[in-house]
């Protein structure tokens, strides 16, 4: 290994943006394909590799006119990868044994704190209810707990914005009981899905509900372009932490008045870089606004989005963050330490600084 690779798997980091599903390793994969072959799916049908543009660009051998797609087309087409881990993660024994995986790589990648997102999902075939989902997942973080796996873990309930508004509201109840339930391993809300689909306004009372009982709120904004009423209304909440926030700032299509009200709150932001350059809505890594918000020396978190479909782990996004903006090593260690403070577990964040500074002199004698 590389000196510098060593460095940034070495480096403690914090991961508060990655979803369940869309984190699964090629390995894992290769396990529930063995369990499932009447399927018939392929490894390449749930990830997008490296060449970036390129499984996108090969899409267009069947779309020629490829490059006037809009952006609900290419939203999409990038989202049918989620249907097919969907259908290889269908049962309570995958779910357990995806999340203990997932949670397992994070920590071999040295994520110390790991907040988890995932959407409660009902599989009439199976049997698998919302409920017994999200007591799987609870099951793993445990079960990792229990074997002595070197990361705090915690979780988010996520909310589909395809699923529309009553299924938000059944969401959050759901949320608030295993909050109540679990002893504080439930934390907060998200709201992701095809950004393309729905309006933030329809989830506006659901949103208000879990803020009002104690859930924390991340919620996926400006990932797509011509978004700035939607974000506008979320902004107002507002929200704990941000993700993405591709297009908030003016110079992409947002505004000021948006830029504004995230300094006002200090709201932290979750940026993804190689999910965003894969998933085309920015151009190439150096374009990416991680630059614009590091500069102005607001919370910016670095984060995977989907490791596994995106083909990437947090050591490596750090890596690229630091080679596309030219920060040093000491710069990097302040980013991951500076996000334990943008973590919805303030009870966890002094045991957190606490490790970093240990480990800080041995990390700098590599
Ligand atoms: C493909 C692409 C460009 C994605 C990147 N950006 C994303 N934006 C919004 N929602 C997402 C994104 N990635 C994953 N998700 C959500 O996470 C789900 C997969 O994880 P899970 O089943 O909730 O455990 C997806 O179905 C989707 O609802
Ligand atoms: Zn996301």
């Amino acid at each position: 290994m590389e000196e510098a690779d060593l460095f940034y798997r070495q480096l403690p980091k914090v991961e508060l943006h990655a979803h369940l599903n869309g984190s699964v390793s090629f390995s894992t994969i290769e396990k529930l394909v063995a369990r499932k072959p009447h399927l018939n799916i392929e490894h390449g049908m749930t990830a997008i590799r490296s060449g970036q543009r390129r499984t996108l660009d090969e899409s267009a051998v069947d779309y020629p006119e490829f490059h006037t797609l809009t952006t609900e087309c290419i939203s999409q087409m990038c989202f049918q990868v989620f249907k097919v881990i969907h259908q290889l993660v269908d049962t309570e024994e995958d779910i357990l044994m995806v999340a203990k995986d997932v949670i397992r790589e994070f920590a071999a990648d040295g994520v110390k704190y790991l907040e988890l997102r995932s959407t409660p999902r009902k599989e009439k075939t199976t049997g698998m209810t919302k409920r017994r989902y999200v007591e799987t997942v609870i099951e793993a973080i445990r079960q990792c707990k229990n074997e002595g796996v070197d990361i705090e873990v915690r979780f988010l309930v996520a909310v589909d914005r395809r699923n529309g508004a009553e299924v938000a509201m059944e969401t959050v109840k759901l949320a608030e009981d295993f909050m109540l339930s679990t002893g504080g391993l439930v934390v907060g809300l998200d709201l992701s899905g095809d950004p393309t689909v729905g309006h933030g306004r329809d989830f506006l009372p659901a949103l208000q509900k879990a803020k009002n009982c104690g859930l924390k709120l991340s919620l996926h904004l400006s990932e797509v372009p011509s978004q700035a009423d939607e974000s506008e209304l979320l902004l107002n909440i507002p929200p704990d932490r941000i993700g993405h926030g591709t297009f908030l700032h003016p110079e992409v299509g947002g505004s000021q008045s948006l830029v504004d009200k995230v300094r006002k709150h200090n709201t932290p932001l979750e940026l993804c870089l190689t999910s965003n350059v894969k998933g085309q809505t920015v151009s190439s890594y150096s374009q990416h606004h991680f630059l614009y918000w590091y500069q102005m020396g607001h919370p910016s978190v670095i984060c995977t989005d989907d490791k596994g479909v995106f083909c990437t782990d947090l050591s490596q996004e750090y890596q690229l963050a630091a080679s596309t903006f030219n920060l040093s090593q000491e710069d990097m260690w302040t980013l991951s330490h500076k996000a334990i403070d943008c973590t919805f577990a303030p009870d966890l964040q002094q045991q957190l600084h606490q490790k970093w500074l240990e480990l800080q002199p041995t990390l700098f004698q590599l």
